[in-house]
């Protein structure tokens, strides 16, 4: 199994997904680079999300020469993925390949950065375009953003989510989570899953994890 669970999230321990966040860490990595790890880590990231957070059942199947037993994952088909754009969407890309079927939800999200972090370490989330898919009893949804740092972004597109129904998983994805975020997340959200591949040291004055990546959506789109 190459999911931890560390009390305030789990963890993806793959040793291909942690090469492939170094390499997204690193300034020396470039646009067309970046944009692609995102998309690695994303299907990376979705054979985790498969291998160890849904289960399988066993099934009589026939093949050409007789009948066997055979395992599948249970709920492929009812697996709901939720887009925060912008810097999400090389990362669901890839988790569209684990997860070729799902319904797609897309929310644009982002940091209001003009008046900076406010006394309680949150930003204002601009909330432009929703379009959500309705969310079944029987949903595995994953909400993905690469980078969880104040948590206000995700807070603000988990309300959303839920609005839509109340499904039977409801996971966060993220590449790199500040332990600041995940507080928020926790207290807020206490039934929420968070996974990450790594939970870094803190946020800076800016509300940039530290040593995380820098900012995902500027390095995938080549905006500054
Ligand atoms: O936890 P938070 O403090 O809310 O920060 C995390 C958010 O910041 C980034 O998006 P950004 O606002 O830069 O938008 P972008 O994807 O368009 O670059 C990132 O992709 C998250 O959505
Ligand atoms: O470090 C950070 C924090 C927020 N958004 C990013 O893209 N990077
Ligand atoms: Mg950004």
């Amino acid at each position: 199994m190459t999911i931890e669970d560390r009390g305030e999230a789990k963890v993806v321990t793959h040793a291909l997904a942690k090469h492939t966040l170094t390499q997204l860490r690193s300034v020396e990595t470039e646009q067309v680079a970046f944009r692609k790890g995102l998309v690695k880590l994303g299907r990376i990231c979705g054979y985790e999300i498969i291998d160890g957070v849904m289960e399988t059942a066993y099934e009589t199947i026939q093949t050409p020469l007789t009948e066997t037993t055979g395992e599948r994952v249970v709920g492929m088909d009812d697996v709901v993925i939720i887009n925060v754009l912008r810097a999400a969407t090389p990362f669901v890309e890839g988790l569209l390949k684990a997860f070729p079927r799902a319904r797609q939800g897309v929310i644009s999200a982002s940091r209001d950065e003009s008046g900076g972090m406010d006394d309680a370490g949150e930003f204002d989330i601009e909330v432009d375009y929703v379009k959500l898919p309705e969310i079944h009893p029987e949903d595995t949804v994953i909400v993905a953003d690469p980078m969880l740092a104040t948590g206000s972004t995700m807070a603000t597109v988990l309300e959303h989510v839920q609005e839509m129904g109340d499904p039977e998983r409801l996971l966060v994805l993220a590449a790199v989570s500040a332990p600041e975020g995940l507080v928020r997340l926790n207290e807020q959200f206490p039934d929420v899953e968070i996974l990450s591949v790594a939970i870094d040291d803190h946020l800076d004055e800016e509300g940039y994890i530290v040593p995380g990546l820098g900012d995902a959506g500027d390095r995938a789109f080549r905006t500054t």
